[in-house]
């Protein structure tokens, strides 16, 4: 099955998980503007219809007619600056798997930049201040090793390989989701590739569970609790580029027992329940979303005493 089908069909599962009601509207394929621009006109009509998504990319003659749905019911910010929000929740839930690790303003590299997705992601970044590495096609994908964070949103399968991803990343974010003939799902990152940056969100269970979870609060805040409390990712701990490259033998050897409890201490001061003590170092995990986004890999770094990245600040 494609992507963009197996996405929609979260959705509708998520949705309806919700007590909402769902309909999942499949045109067949070749059909014409008219008849896609009187199913998007019977929903914006309709006051029982509060959200209407368009699964992303829509056939290019078709793509005009998304312009058509009334703003107040883009929940996905399909329309750009006329949404209620800023970016689509895929790129929502990929800025908030980032921003707990970027509070020191680090180097954000963001793959496939001008994609659906990527733009939103890049968006989001901006307006926090942030000055991402853009990189496109004709790009040298190289100058990912430059940066701290790595996002990739570039639907190529396995395009980021062990020559791109560092140790000294700390947190790979890849939202590829590329189903195959034999049924598994590729995502960006090349499987040989996941064990070597710090902290990574994996394909399948990585981005696309914190999509739902970004769209579900989208809805709930607008139809339920205007003041539903977000989730939030609790970062895994990590070592700074430079920190890394010099205590690198030494973060190696030390590894997990004192980073565990320093997410739970972390998930303590947000409020939220933090992994038990001696729990398996999953951490990054936003408290509401079906699984945890970013695994942590590699060698765990100890947390340097004071002034390192990670969670204790
Ligand atoms: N209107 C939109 N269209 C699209 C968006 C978007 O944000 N808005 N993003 C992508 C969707 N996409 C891939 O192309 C995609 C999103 C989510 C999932 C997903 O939930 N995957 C699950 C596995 C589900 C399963 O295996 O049954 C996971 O990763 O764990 C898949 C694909 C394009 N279109």
């Amino acid at each position: 099955m494609e992507a963009s089908r197996i996405s929609a069909e979260q959705k509708i599962k998520s949705f309806e998980h919700l007590g909402f009601r769902a309909d999942h509207v499949v045109l067949p394929p070749g059909v014409g503007r008219g008849e896609f621009r009187e199913v998007l006109e019977g929903y914006n009509a309709d006051p029982a219809t509060r959200a209407i998504i368009v699964q992303f990319p829509p056939p290019r003659d078709l793509a005009p007619v998304v312009d058509g749905m009334d703003p107040a019911k883009d929940i996905d910010a399909l329309l750009k600056g006329r949404s209620p929000y800023p970016a689509c929740a895929t790129a929502e839930g990929i800025y908030r798997v980032a921003e707990p690790f970027a509070t020191d303003r680090p180097a954000i590299a963001v793959v496939g930049s001008k994609g659906f997705v990527g733009q939103g992601v890049v968006t989001m970044l901006r307006a926090d201040g942030h000055d991402p590495m853009t990189l496109d096609h004709g790009d040298r994908l190289e100058r990912v090793r430059d940066a701290d964070i790595v996002i990739s949103v570039t639907g190529s399968p396995g395009i980021l390989t062990p020559d791109h991803i560092q140790p000294h990343h700390r947190v790979v974010i890849d939202s590829g989701f590329v189903p195959q003939a034999d049924g598994s799902v590729r995502g960006d990152v090349r499987a040989e590739a996941y064990g070597i940056p710090q902290n990574l969100t994996p394909v399948p269970g990585g981005i696309g569970p914190v999509e739902m979870a970004t769209l579900m609060e989208r809805v709930v805040r607008q139809e339920v609790d205007p003041d539903v409390v977000s989730w939030k990712v609790t970062p895994g701990p990590y070592l700074e580029r430079a920190r890394f490259t010099t205590d690198r033998t030494a973060a190696a050897t030390a590894v997990t027992t004192a980073a565990v409890p320093s997410i739970a201490a972390a998930a303590r001061l947000r409020g939220a329940a933090g992994p038990a003590a001696g729990a398996p170092p999953t951490s990054a995990q936003p408290t509401a979303a079906p699984r945890g986004p970013a695994h942590q890999t590699g060698p765990r770094p100890q947390l340097p005493p004071q002034g390192g990245g990670g969670p204790s600040r």
